[in-house]
């Protein structure tokens, strides 16, 4: 099985989410957990997760670069690199240096850089990103711990992270099909530009841009608009039918729970839970410590883990007392403590026999999967748009990884109804 696309995510939720886009649109994938040594997995897809999202840009720029090459001697014929829908990042980057970076290695002076992802509410028009009803700037993710988005224009966004242009594709034009929108995209790389925020406001726009952008060496995005590269591939006779796609081995072990996320959504999905399953709150305000942090959770975990029902362990917090934690520690110490906590909990409670453990936020999964040691994710059955069940390898146990954002008020109670 040749290797069709090669992709590069920031984040490991957002590439479980991408390969979930990927998986339910015909495409075999594997998502692996940095940057791989020696040969990779066969599949129509290859997903390297890196936690590159919140570092320096110049990290970000050499680990993805890494990835790149790994990509291209397998010998991906088109590379993908995932950001946020939420387009997460701070004036420094990293999506503009990254991106640079892949489009000069490929030779390539042009890329589209569409996040939209409208079954969960993102929708770009006129360049300005929308969750939901609101602006981005106005959806809570203003207050985001790590990368807060104040500006809700992307082509502004994305200008002060690259020196080259940044042109936009607006709905008029995108409403018009493939075939309009590659003579925009050419006549934008035409006129200087190295990228197009593309609006798109609907799973057809996204097909049309998908299509548009057949032809190039790279696209950068959030995971909607992978959902039209499937197809390029089927076209192109490169791509055959794969009908077990999504089948993972049975799931064993007890349920839990890890919330490092702060955002709204996982607040709402902690705040449900409470009334049915077993939740502790930890308060990182009042004991900033990660060694009584995670004796705490244990102590109170020991009686508690279950086949049969899930426990919640949450860290997350509200802005005020997100805020409050960041003046006292600095932000990324705040941050570094809860995930070294929350990683020391998932790999005691693993060792005691959770085998289907939820992980909400980006940056808390990417702890927490590099604590476990996992090299590998296979993707499963989804559970709620952009989040699917995995089969961790070597350890061999279910990991779902939840980006903050996702996910309906009763997530942590439907993920594990069918278990
Ligand atoms: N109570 C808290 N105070 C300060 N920071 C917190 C708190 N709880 C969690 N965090 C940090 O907030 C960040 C949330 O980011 P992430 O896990 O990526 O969630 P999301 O998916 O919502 O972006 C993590 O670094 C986490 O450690
Ligand atoms: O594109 C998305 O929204 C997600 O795939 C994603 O990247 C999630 O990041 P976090 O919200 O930090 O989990």
């Amino acid at each position: 099985m040749p290797l069709l696309l090669g992709c590069i995510a920031d984040d490991f939720t957002g590439a479980t989410d991408l390969a979930n886009t990927l998986v339910k649109h015909g495409m075999t994938a594997v998502q692996l957990i940095g940057v791989p040594i020696g040969p990779l997995p066969e599949a129509d897809a290859i997903i390297i997760a890196l936690k590159s999202r919140s570092i320096p840009a110049a990290d970000a720029v050499r680990e993805s670069l890494a990835a790149l090459e790994a990509l291209l001697a397998a010998g991906a014929k088109q590379i993908f690199h995932k950001y946020c829908s939420t387009f997460d990042s701070t004036d420094a980057g990293n999506i503009g240096p990254v991106a640079d970076a892949l489009l000069a290695r490929l030779s390539s002076g042009f890329a589209i850089a569409c996040p939209a992802f409208p079954t969960n509410g993102r929708t770009i028009f006129q360049g300005h990103l929308f969750v939901g009803g609101a602006l981005l700037s106005e959806s809570g993710m203003e207050n985001h711990p790590l990368t807060p988005m104040r500006d809700p224009n992307l082509v502004r966004v994305l200008s002060r992270q690259t020196e080259g242009g940044v042109g936009l594709v607006p709905f008029a034009v995108v409403e018009q099909g493939p075939v309009t929108i590659r003579r925009a995209l050419t006549r934008l790389a035409e006129q200087g530009r190295r990228y197009a925020i593309t609006d798109a406001a609907t799973d057809a726009h996204l097909m049309a841009i998908g299509e548009a952008c057949a032809p190039h060496a790279l696209i950068t995005g959030g995971s909607g608009i992978a959902m039209g590269i499937p197809e390029n591939f089927r076209r192109a006779g490169l791509l055959p039918p794969r009908p077990d796609a999504a089948v993972l081995p049975q799931a064993r072990g007890a349920m839990a729970v890890l919330a490092g996320s702060c955002s709204r959504a996982t607040l709402g999905q902690i705040g449900l839970a409470r009334d049915h399953v077993p939740v502790l709150e930890l308060d990182a305000l009042a004991t900033p410590d990660t060694a009584a942090l995670t004796a705490q959770a244990l102590d109170w975990a020991a009686d508690k883990l279950s086949d049969t029902r899930p426990i919640v362990i949450a860290a997350s917090a509200s802005p005020d007392r997100v805020e409050a934690l960041q003046k006292q520690l600095g932000r990324d110490a705040a941050g570094a403590l809860i995930e070294t906590t929350l990683a020391n909990i998932a790999e005691a409670i693993v060792a005691r026999g959770t085998g289907r453990l939820l992980v909400a936020g980006g940056e808390t999964s990417g702890a927490v999967v590099l604590r476990l040691g996992v090299t590998a994710l296979r993707i499963g059955p989804e559970i709620d748009p952009g989040v699917p069940w995995t089969y961790a390898e070597p350890n061999g146990i279910h990991l779902a990884l939840k980006s903050g954002n996702f996910g309906g008020r009763d997530f942590f109670l439907k993920a594990f109804a069918d278990a």
